[in-house]
């Protein structure tokens, strides 16, 4: 297996609460990797470090690089002071829970957007440029990928809860990330929603290249979709092995129930 994201004792206090605890950990090449836990446990937090949205108090981050530059001998290159826009192009995605989506715009005008905005600092970085018939390509294979080519002239202010946050997986996906991290994508849908979405992230996995890395409280969705799942509590890593051993574990139990929260 290949590393493609490493965290070494990476840590992060808000005053004297301690929300991320040395936390160290590697996520394969291909895998889906669950990041779960009670509420406060410090998943957010974590996201928030490795999209460079917060700076840790200490440890590093690091990402394989696709370029082949290496900063360990290994190839992963180390993004752990990188501003966000930074480590979206070293290749680490997210896909929010508040959807950011531009509501005017219809789902192939907001693919565009987010297409050409990565193209345009593409260029500035490694200046090569991709022809616009190319663009168009990539924006319909996009909505291909994403089932979105139906709507894909749909404003997207009509469109249900499910399907915006479709879009949103469609312009994280944009960018051609290596690492692709989904916040919560089952929050706030209803059940023939979430069984659409779960299809959806089988069918990436199984389409791309990228490695997913998903928070979701919805368990049976992450008993489902999960190579691996790695329990936060408290800030620390609880427990981490496949679902079967994950999700048995007493110890994961009694955090849970010791919290208000599935
Ligand atoms: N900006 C902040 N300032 C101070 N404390 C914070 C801040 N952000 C988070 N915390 C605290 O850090 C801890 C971890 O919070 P975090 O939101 O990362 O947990 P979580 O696992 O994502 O929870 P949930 O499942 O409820 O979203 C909590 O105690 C929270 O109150």
């Amino acid at each position: 297996m290949t590393t493609v994201l490493k965290t070494e004792s990476l840590r992060k206090q808000f005053g004297e609460l301690t929300a991320v605890d040395d936390v160290s950990i590697e996520i394969d090449d291909g895998d889906i990797t669950s990041i779960i836990g009670p509420n406060g446990a410090g998943k957010t937090t974590f996201y928030n470090l490795l999209t460079g949205v917060l700076q840790p108090t200490a440890g590093s981050i690091w990402l394989r690089s696709g370029d082949g530059a290496t900063d360990d001998g290994g190839g992963l290159r180390e993004i752990t002071d990188a501003e966000p826009h930074e480590v979206a192009q070293a290749g680490l995605s997210r896909s929010y829970q508040i959807t950011n989506i531009f509501e005017g715009l219809t789902v192939r005008e907001n693919v565009r957007v987010a297409r050409i905005s990565h193209e345009r600092t593409r260029l500035d970085f490694r200046s090569r440029a991709t022809g616009d018939e190319a663009i168009e390509a990539d924006i319909e294979e996009l909505l291909e990928l994403t089932g979105l080519t139906d709507i894909a002239d749909t404003p997207c202010d009509t469109l249900s809860h499910g399907e915006k946050r479709t879009v949103e997986i469609a312009l994280a996906l944009a960018i051609e990330p290596d690492v692709f991290l989904m916040d919560e994508p089952t929050a706030g849908m209803n059940p023939t929603e979430v069984t659409e979405i779960v299809s959806l992230i089988r069918e990436l996995d199984a389409d791309l290249d990228a490695t997913f890395v998903v928070t979701e409280h919805n368990m049976d969705v992450v008993t489902d979709i999960s190579d691996r799942i790695v329990v936060l509590a408290e800030g620390s890593i609880l427990a981490d092995g496949t679902p079967d051993d994950v999700l048995t574990d007493e110890r994961v139990t009694e955090a849970y129930l010791g919290s208000d929260s599935v």
